[in-house]
Formats: C-alpha cells, sequence, structure tokens
C-alpha cells in the first residue's frame, strides 16, 4: 500500500527526483490548501496510491508539493492552475493531468504504471508479448471485486464522508446544495467526493450502499443516509454532529 509523501523543500524534491529508481513512475501532484477539488484530489489519489505495493522494485513513488510555496519547481513543470498532476519516469516528464477529474487521473497512471510488476512478468511471459493482461478488464466479478475494495477505502477517506453532485463549493444538485449547507451550520469537517467525475464510484456507490441516490453521507465508514435521514437525524438529536465539528466552544 504506498502512500503520499508531502514536499516540503526544494531540497526534498531534489533528493526524491534523485533517489527514485530509473524504472519507478514519480507521480507528483501539485495541489493549494484554499482549493476545495484539491482535498477531493487528495482523496482520489490516496485511494489510487493504496492499490500499488510498495515491495521493491516500487512501481510507483507517490509525493504532493504546494505549488505556491514550492513555486520554483511548479514553474520548472508549468504549474499554473491546481491540481495539476505530473508523472515522470527517470527524470522526464511522461504525462501531466490538469484539474480535477478523477477519471483522467486514474487512467494516466494506470496507463504508465503497473500495479502488479511480477504478474505483469508473467502474463509477458507466457503471452510471448510485453503487454500485461489486466485481469479487471475481461473479467467482471474481479473488476467488482477491485471497485467495491477502492469503495471500502473511500468510505473511510475521513471521519465524515460526504458523496455529493459536485464539490461543495460549487454543488450540482440541490440535494446536495442542503445537506453541504447542514455540513456548514452545524460546522462540520468533512471530506469529499463528487460522484460526478467518477461514474464507476457513481454507480458502484449505489450498489455498495444499497442506497439509490445522492447525496450520501458516511460517518466512520457507515452509511447513514441521503439528505431526508440526516435532517431526520438532526430532528430527533441537535447534538448528532457534534463530535464531528469543528465549532469553538464557549468556555465558562
Ligand atoms: N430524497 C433524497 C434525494 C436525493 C435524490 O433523489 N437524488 C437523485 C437526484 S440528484 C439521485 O442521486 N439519483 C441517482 C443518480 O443521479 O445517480 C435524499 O434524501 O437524499
Amino acid at each position: 500500500m504506498s502512500t503520499i509523501t508531502e514536499i516540503e523543500t526544494d531540497a526534498q524534491w531534489q533528493q526524491v527526483l534523485s533517489s527514485v529508481p530509473p524504472s519507478t513512475l514519480l507521480i507528483a501532484s501539485f495541489h493549494a490548501p484554499w482549493a476545495a477539488p484539491c482535498a477531493q484530489m487528495a482523496t482520489v489519489l490516496s485511494t489510487l496510491a493504496s492499490e500499488y505495493p510498495v515491495t521493491e522494485p516500487l512501481s510507483t513513488k507517490w509525493v504532493s508539493i504546494n505549488a505556491e510555496e514550492l513555486s520554483d519547481i511548479s514553474e520548472t513543470y508549468d504549474v499554473t492552475a491546481v491540481p495539476f498532476l505530473v508523472l515522470l519516469r527517470n527524470g522526464e516528464v511522461v504525462e501531466t493531468v490538469s484539474g480535477s477529474s478523477a477519471v483522467k487521473v486514474r487512467t494516466a497512471i494506470e496507463k504508465h504504471a503497473k500495479k502488479d510488476s511480477a504478474a505483469a512478468k508473467d502474463a509477458g511471459a507466457t503471452n510471448g508479448v510485453s503487454q500485461p493482461v489486466e485481469a479487471a478488464e475481461t473479467d467482471p466479478a474481479k473488476a467488482k471485486e477491485e471497485l467495491f475494495k477502492r469503495l471500502g477505502d473511500l468510505v473511510k477517506a475521513a471521519p465524515v464522508m460526504l458523496f455529493m453532485k459536485g464539490t461543495p463549493s460549487a454543488p450540482q444538485c440541490g440535494f446536495s446544495r442542503q445537506l453541504v449547507g447542514i455540513l456548514r451550520e452545524n460546522s462540520v469537517k468533512y471530506g469529499f467526493f463528487n460522484i460526478l467525475a467518477d461514474d464507476d464510484v457513481r454507480q458502484g456507490l449505489k450498489e455498495y450502499a444499497e442506497w439509490p441516490t445522492f447525496p450520501q453521507l458516511w460517518i466512520d465508514g457507515e452509511l447513514v443516509g441521503g439528505l431526508d435521514i440526516v435532517k431526520e437525524e438532526l430532528s430527533s438529536d441537535s447534538d448528532f454532529f457534534k463530535p464531528y465539528s469543528v465549532a469553538v466552544e464557549a468556555t465558562s
């Protein structure tokens, strides 16, 4: 399970560049703390990273970079907007992805990185070709198993996770907008996922959750429900969100 390292200095970035083996795909995610889509991208990337092994030789190395604080690095890679993903191999840029499309990011990473290099080698040997055969592509049961594993991680990406249409600053549906408003009113700290950016998550989560619509609110990896259920919970217990609130309480 790979994890993402936050780069703090130019020197640390140089150190990563020089220490990553030539066969490893270096995945650098540029972000800004104030940009909500970057928070969503961080969730997407940590879920993706967890799908890649950490056994040697590393197939991937994952880092994230504050685009404003480390502006020299941003300039080197022409980062003018965030989120922005740079994929490098052997110090050379092999692909960049601008924007917050989870589908584009996943596709680009999967194109350049092998999830399991041993399996890929085996497939190459038996087929006499160098391209790996992706089991999940040909086996729907395996694809579903992988999707459900990903969803299991995603619903636990933050203690309170909102699966919504659009983003908190630009909801794309009235139900999602209302739930964002409720969370804001109750000062709830939450992670979110824009299901309009990933149709696999949109359709898969309905089955995984046994809940046919969005928004969906998950707390500690358990489904609470949609907008109506959240309203009901709050009307029977006004402190429902208290454990997840970031509101500063007055001391008496
Ligand atoms: N009463 C529902 C309203 C949610 C709803 O009906 N959502 C619809 C329209 S936004 C939906 O997600 N449909 C499935 C889809 O679009 O994939 C609730 O309490 O959350």
